[in-house]
């Protein structure tokens, strides 16, 4: 962080016009690491960047906030040199960058990127996911392994990560995974002065618990003199790391301030662009009308004997630390994680082989937060992939899909989700991650399923359609849906759920209802630190 901050709040940014950047540039007397000056990226009729200008400080935490769809991701593949800009440039420690970025630049010049995918060998241990490619060597180009593995462990001590040089990464939680990146990110970075690192939404997936100790790892780098660009949906990481904010919203910057003084709340306006609406309010579900899915004794990877059940209109929420297990239930009971034990049952029928196809024709679907295990297919048109679940409704004779239907049905689940663009025709992965995200929970609203079964639904989604979301699953309740929601979000679970089972060490060991879900109670569940309940995990 920078030792003095400038005191002021957030103020409308002047688009800066386009300039060759000078050799030493500087703004109210504070040198600027990165300099992007009246950058614009066009695709086709979108434009996902509109002039915008962005100076990162030497030694700031500069946070990047914006809705989905906002140009966020576009201006972190313009940095890498993924895509080359129409208009504007770069400068990096006041020397102008050449576009598109080339990767020997970014070798060269010491910037180094996190995204929220890791790209981690999960086999491999911690060192060699570290220092692949850059071990140190001896006589016969021979890895000085000692050498490394008492480096490495003096920066895991540094980082305060309780883990070792040669564990697999496998073993580790979300967040040591995520350190583990940075350190990878930071070895990028040796022997530059300054730096800066680009953490592309690198705490999107990781359970609420975890972030602090990713935030601390961020501000203990922070204090070595090297500028972090931090890219987020959680509005309150620039509250705790972060000197100042900037504010993308439909490819313009908004804003550029410090954050000193700032609330949750005004960020959350600045991003939506409006106040935030109170979400549509749901009489919690106190008696359940009908057991739908029964699942019992299900052991699998890490569940244990868990037998739980989910009513009709009811949202049963499910979580715990990382490795707890909650997480492993939608995907057990869609048959996409083996289970070594266990039956399941929906609307009192016993499904025999729990694969997808069979789980899909038994009426339940699956939303996964992460995209590449049970996502869209990015290649198939936005259109084709909002309407796959409705199929059946829109074939005709000689099983002809009826294209005017599948029109009409497109059409009204972009305008209701508020999908953006919103064009049918153009490919899925175009979209941005929100919107894709958004899309995958749509789609299933047309032709409603038995049983919703989410996994962090959440994740990489702006503070604006976690509420549009919420009350998307609300009102699939209240016509009767039911529900089961694995996240570590406590506060979406508090105002959605109307049971939450708390996992600890595959076995469910608290349960809540109504009134009694609070992020604070769940959170002492999780650790194990809230007086023991009742663990039936049926009602
Ligand atoms: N390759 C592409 N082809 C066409 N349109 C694209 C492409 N990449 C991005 N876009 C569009 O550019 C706009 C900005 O997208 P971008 O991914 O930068 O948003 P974002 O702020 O990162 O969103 P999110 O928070 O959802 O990740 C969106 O309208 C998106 O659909």
């Amino acid at each position: 962080m920078t030792p003095t901050q400038p005191t002021g709040g957030l103020e409308e940014s002047s688009p800066t016009p386009i300039s060759a950047p000078s050799v030493i540039t500087t703004s109210g007397g504070v040198a600027h690491v990165l300099e992007v000056t009246g950058l614009t990226k066009r695709f086709g009729a979108t434009t996902a960047l509109s002039d915008v200008s962005l100076h990162v400080r030497h030694g700031e935490v500069h946070a990047l906030l914006g809705h989905n769809g906002s140009g966020k991701s576009t201006l972190v593949k313009i940095l890498s040199g993924y895509h080359r800009p129409d208009a504007g440039s770069i400068s990096f420690k006041g020397q102008p960058v050449q576009l598109p970025v080339s990767s020997a630049h970014l070798a060269e010049s010491g910037i180094a990127f996190l995204h929220q995918d890791i790209g981690l060998v999960p086999s491999a241990s911690v060192l060699e996911n570290v220092r692949i490619g850059r071990f140190e060597t001896g006589v016969g180009r021979r890895i000085k392994w000692k050498a490394e593995r008492e480096r490495l462990r003096e920066q895991l001590r540094s980082f305060d990560l309780k883990v070792e040089p040669d564990d697999p990464v496998n073993r580790l939680s979300a967040s040591q995974r995520t350190i583990v990146g940075l350190l990878r990110a930071l070895h990028n970075l040796e022997g530059h002065t300054g730096g800066l690192l680009v953490l592309d939404e690198a705490t999107a997936a990781l359970p609420a618990h975890e972030t602090e100790e990713l935030l601390a790892a961020v501000r203990e780098i922070a204090t070595r003199g090297i500028s972090v660009l931090l890219i987020t949906h959680h509005l309150n990481e620039p509250l705790i790391l972060a000197d100042r904010v900037s504010i993308l919203r439909d490819g313009k910057l908004v804003m550029t301030g410090d954050v000193a003084g700032r609330t949750e709340r005004d960020l959350a306006e600045m991003v939506i662009g409006r106040e935030r609406r109170a979400p549509i309010s749901r009489p919690p579900t106190t008696t359940k009308h009908g057991d739908v899915l029964v699942a019992q004794g299900l052991s699998g990877r890490i569940l244990r004997d868990v037998s739980l059940s989910v009513g009709r209109g009811e949202i049963l929420g499910l979580t715990g630390l990382s490795g707890s297990g909650h997480d492993e239930v939608p995907y057990a009971l869609y048959g996409m994680s083996p289970l070594t034990a266990g039956t399941v049952s929906v609307e009192g029928e016993r499904v025999g082989a729990l694969n997808p196809p069979q789980s899909i024709r038994r009426g339940l679907a699956l939303v996964s937060g992460d995209r590449a295990v049970a996502g869209g297919v990015p290649a198939a048109t936005v259109s084709e992939n909002l309407s796959a679940p409705s199929l059946g409704s829109l074939t005709g004779p000689a099983r002809w899909i009826l294209r005017a239907k599948e029109h009409t049905l497109v059409g009204s689940l972009i305008e209701r989700f508020n999908i953006k663009p919103g064009i049918p025709g153009v490919a899925f992965s175009t979209m941005s991650g929100g919107n894709q995200q958004k899309a995958l929970i749509g789609r299933w609203m047309a032709s409603p399923p038995k049983v919703l079964l989410l996994d962090e639904a959440t994740s990489g989604v702006d503070i604006g359609a976690v509420d549009e979301i919420v009350d998307t699953l609300g009102t699939f309740a209240s016509g009767g849906g039911a529900v089961i929601l694995a996240s570590t979000q406590y506060e979406d679970l508090a105002r959605l759920a109307d049971r939450v089972l708390v996992f600890r060490d595959g076995r469910v060991s608290h349960q809540f209802r109504g009134d009694e879900i609070t992020a604070h109670e769940l959170l002492a569940a999780s650790y194990g630190e809230a007086p023991p309940r009742s663990t039936t995990a049926h009602s």
